[in-house]
């Protein structure tokens, strides 16, 4: 059941009404002919009007009233036409004799109905709304106010509002300020009717209608004040040339619903902040001395915690003739801690004044307000109405044409001009020698295409630059587009992937589309395979989100396929998953040039640091210092030098250098590597003694094995995440074989930490469990793929971690479990055998490391004596301490582990397989 105040309906009604007294609304003069907004609105609410057969009904008819109205208008202005076809009906007697012939509906409202209309409406918060009111009432002497307003006047009157009252006030209003604004355009000199034929008549002259214009781009508040001007100069009765009107206005669409939801949301909310300021709180004790002792109360509203005293106002005005209580817009409220306390207080305070039982002050309960009632039902439409609105509006006003109504089926491409930012050349890209110069020849065909029309050549449409990440795919794409100094698209393939169907393709038109227009260009597509993956692949696994990344592929293929061959468009794409790619995409005429960018060899990150040193201030020798850095970094791809370079002049700032130095490069190799020192980390002496022994052992293999990796640097100081210490290796880095010695070597020397645990002290740690996994890993790779165990032989068996069934018999994967077995107790041995007889020197190491926590290689030079293998020329050419300089040797670039990067399953195959 809802129940409603009589004071939330009148706030509800004044809201609604309100809007007239607003500049805006009122300075809107409608057009010449139905407004628009009322357009919309009262065919719905009079649409029954013409269909009425009764007279009573004929007399409301709007037809009739617009006669009615030309007759009076004619009459006004003078050109009262042959009465002849006139049938007015008889004014009714029995209302106040208007002015003028009232609109449709509409009545007059005698002197007490003002009052009430005026207390109904007041209140306003401004002191512009309350001029604007005056003179909203002072047309509706004239033109009176709708019959229901009326009705509903006297509702209020007798208190009863009801739910459905309310729901008539918006219409109510929009009859109200279509008909005040006709009266407005009447008063005008230049006044010209809205009804059809008369148009002609006095249409608007052309100064005015420019005028006009330049009025519809004025605010409403301008508006308003420009009108006022003009009615005070009208008053003095100024001559001269009659101002313009103000334009005829079209209410859009937009605005009357923006205007909806204004009323409909920010009242509530205006009101709940501003609350009437005709409401006066008063205490328990004031009520019962000033009205309920006087009989002065009629009714008491209950909600939440307040009481809304309703007061018999013609006593009230009786009793107390000169109070503010006297007029019907102060409302008295107080407030209550309970309604059970409430009832009892009334009761007692009504029992003592020996009020009868039947006549008691009746106490109604009112639930939440009427506005929180209609926000709560209408709220959610009108928001989302609005909200599509707003958004349609947005998409309309980003002229997209074909980009769809929210703009999704447009290009994300990002356009690099080359005048602006493809500043990059080939000079910028090191260390890919061979990819360079096979996309050189797009460079040529963008630049000079006659040279290949000529005879006849069809110029490749594109190419697929794969390759592991940060290897420099995009940089050699932006390169080819800054050579061939042209303007560059690029769009990551994830970009055309969207929740609707539909919207990539949309969007590879668009991408193309706008290539075509500024051709010759390059477009690359960064992560080809999140649209390019094999349509066979995954099948109807992956449901719906394949339907879209399948349309979006064959939009790609399609508009490759449409380019013509004087078309200079070249499609760049990259990816690190060339495996994946569909067939379709790599068959000639489309991607049929597959250029592969590897990891950087030794020279390539020489140069590579090179490129990068140059934005560095450093003065150090560049040649011995990328040399070195080079030799350090193996793995590293360009992204990562970029990066380490970059954190290198990080940390020398940090430390107010002067310039980038040595010293600066090693750390942020060795931040890069092994993630950040973690001082915080307090380990209790025995732990840093197992660990100091831990890595000795490490180090001591190194040391000793003749093929282990040559040692840089020993640490016992934690890294990165779960790195106690560790031990670093020169790697045989770009080294591409490796023999069974270097296998077995580097197995012996992962097996050292644990074994020289268990020399030195009588239990063992957890310390070494990562050490045997990558043993465990090692010798099953030589095993299983590396053709390195007799007994298995020349087979490759894959570790596929998804396949359910073993590639292998049973009996031979118990073969290979033996195998591995007696690899990995080979290499135990091996290590066990080294450790024992060089227990001492692990003990000289490991107290020197607990003392200096860091050893590098001087330092074991100076413990251990030289080691007796020889070294690699790189090794001795950058780390040897012999040409006077100083090597600090820095970390080793595999994960931050205490052991040797062992060999990848991969490695070998991918630079010694002929066949690829
Ligand atoms: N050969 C190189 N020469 C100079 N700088 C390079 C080279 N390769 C990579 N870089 C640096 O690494 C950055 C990232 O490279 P880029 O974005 O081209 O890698 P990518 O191969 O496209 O990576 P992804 O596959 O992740 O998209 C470049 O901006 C550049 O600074």
């Amino acid at each position: 059941m809802f129940r409603t105040s009589t004071r939330q309906l009148a706030q509800c009604a004044r809201l609604s009404l309100r809007p007239l007294a607003s500049p805006a609304y009122r300075a809107a003069r409608f057009p010449r002919r139905v407004p628009a907004a009322t357009a919309l609105l009262l065919p719905r609410f009079n649409s029954t009007n013409p269909q009425r057969p009764n007279d009573e009904d004929e007399k409301h008819s709007p037809r009739k009233h617009e006669k009615e109205n030309e007759k009076e208008k004619e009459k006004e202005s003078g050109l009262e036409k042959d009465d002849s076809t006139n049938d007015l009906p008889k004014a009714d007697s029995s209302a106040p004799k208007p002015q003028r012939k009232l609109p449709p509906g509409f009545v007059l409202l005698d002197e007490e109905e003002h009052k009430l209309l005026e207390q109904f409406l007041g209140a306003l918060p401004s002191q512009q709304q309350k001029g604007q009111m005056e003179e909203i009432f002072q047309d509706v002497k004239q033109i009176g106010v709708p019959e229901e307003l009326r009705d509903l006047l006297r509702a209020k009157k007798a208190g009863q509002l009801s739910m459905m009252d309310a729901l008539k006030i918006p219409r109510i209003a929009f009859r109200m300020a279509s008909e005040l604004a006709e009266l407005e355009n009447r008063k005008h000199p230049n006044f010209t009717s809205n009804k059809p034929g008369e148009q002609e008549e006095a249409g608007p002259r052309e100064g005015e209608q420019k005028e006009a214009e330049g009025q519809q781009k004025l605010s409403p508040q301008e508006r308003f004040r420009q009108r006022q001007e003009r009615k005070k100069r009208e008053q003095k009765g100024q001559k001269g040339t009659p101002p313009p009107p103000p334009p005829p206005r079209r209410l859009e669409l937009g605005e009357i619903l923006s205007w909806a939801v204004g009323m409909a949301i920010f009242y509530p909310l205006y009101s709940m902040i501003f609350p009437s300021s005709t409401s006066r709180e008063i205490t328990w004790q004031e009520l019962r001395s000033t009205f309920l002792d006087k009989g002065l109360v009629k009714k008491l509203i209950v909600q939440d915690k307040r009481v809304t005293v309703e007061l018999n106002r013609e006593a009230v005005r009786s009793t107390y003739p000169d109070s503010e209580a006297a007029t019907a817009n102060i409302q008295y409220y107080f407030s209550i801690g309970s309604i059970d306390a409430f009832e009892r207080k009334l009761d007692e305070a009504q029992r003592e004044l020996g009020i009868p039982t039947a006549e008691r002050i009746p106490v109604s309960y009112a639930s939440e307000g009427l506005a929180a009632g209609l926000l709560m039902a209408f709220g959610p439409t009108i928001m989302i109405v609005g909200l599509l609105a707003w958004m349609s509006r947005r998409a309309g006003g980003m002229g997209g044409g074909s980009s769809g109504m929210f703009g999704f089926g447009k290009s994300k491409a990002k356009m690099f001009n080359h005048d602006q930012a493809v500043k990059v050349k080939f000079s910028d890209v090191a260390g890919m020698d061979e990819a360079k110069t096979e996309i050189m020849e797009f460079v040529s065909f963008l630049r000079t295409p006659e040279r290949f029309q000529r005879l006849g050549a069809k110029i490749p449409r594109g190419a697929i630059l794969s390759g592991p990440p940060g290897t420099g795919k995009t940089l050699l794409a932006k390169a080819t587009a800054g050579e061939s100094q042209v303007p560059f698209y690029s769009v990551s393939g994830s970009e055309f992937v969207e929740m609707f169907v539909g919207v990539g393709a949309s969007r590879v038109r668009d991408l193309f589309a706008t290539a075509r227009k500024n051709a010759p260009c390059i477009i690359f597509i960064d992560e080809i395979d999140a649209i390019g993956r094999s349509r066979s692949e995954g099948g109807g696994f992956r449901g719906g989100g394949n339907d879209e990344r399948e349309a979006t592929l064959n939009q790609i293929l399609t508009e490759m396929d449409g380019f013509n061959t004087s078309e200079q468009v070249v499609v760049l794409a990259g990816t690190n998953r060339p495996d994946v790619l569909d067939q379709a995409l790599m068959r000639p005429g489309r991607f049929d040039r597959h250029i592969n960018i590897d990891r950087p060899t030794m020279k390539g990150r020489q140069d590579i640091f090179k490129v990068h040193m140059a934005k560095i201030l450093t003065k150090e020798d560049i040649e011995y210092l990328t040399g070195r850095l080079a030799a350090l970094t193996p793995g590293f791809a360009g992204a990562d030098i970029a990066n380490a370079v970059n954190e290198a002049a990080l940390i020398a700032a940090r430390a107010n250098a002067e310039t980038v130095q040595m010293i600066h490069f090693e750390q942020a190799i060795e931040r890069v590597v092994g993630g950040l020192e973690r001082k915080s980390l307090v380990l209790s002496p025995e732990e840093k003694r197992t660990v100091a022994y831990h890595e000795a052992g490490h180090a001591i293999c190194g040391w000793f094995f003749r093929w282990a990796d040559p040692l840089l640097k020993v640490s016992i100081i934690p890294r990165g995440q779960g790195a106690l210490g560790y031990a670093q290796y020169l790697p045989s880095g770009d080294a591409y074989l490796m023999t069974v010695n270097q296998l077995m070597d580097r197995m012996a020397m992962t097996l050292g930490g644990r074994i020289s645990e268990e020399i030195h002290f009588p239990t063992v740690t957890t310390g070494a469990s990562d050490d045997f996994k990558k043993v465990t890993r090692m010798a099953t790779t030589m095993v299983t793929q590396w053709g390195m165990s007799e007994k298995v032989g020349p087979l490759h068996f894959s570790q596929d971690q998804n396949q359910i069934q073993k590639p292998f018999a049973e009996s031979t994967g118990q073969m290979i479990d033996a195998e591995v077995r007696r690899i990995v107790d080979e290499a135990y041995k091996q290590c066990k055998d080294l450790l024992t007889a060089k227990k001492a020197e692990i003990g000289i190491v490991a107290e020197e490391l607990l003392r200096k926590e860091v050893l590098t290689r001087d330092d074991m030079v100076r413990l251990l004596g030289p080691r007796e293998w020889p070294e690699k020329e790189e090794f001795t050419k950058f780390f040897d301490n012999r040409n006077g300089k100083k090597a600090a040797p820095p970390p080793f670039p595999t994960e931050n582990t205490d052991s040797p990067m062992e060999p990848q399953p991969g490695m070998f195959e991918r630079n010694t397989d002929v066949e690829r």
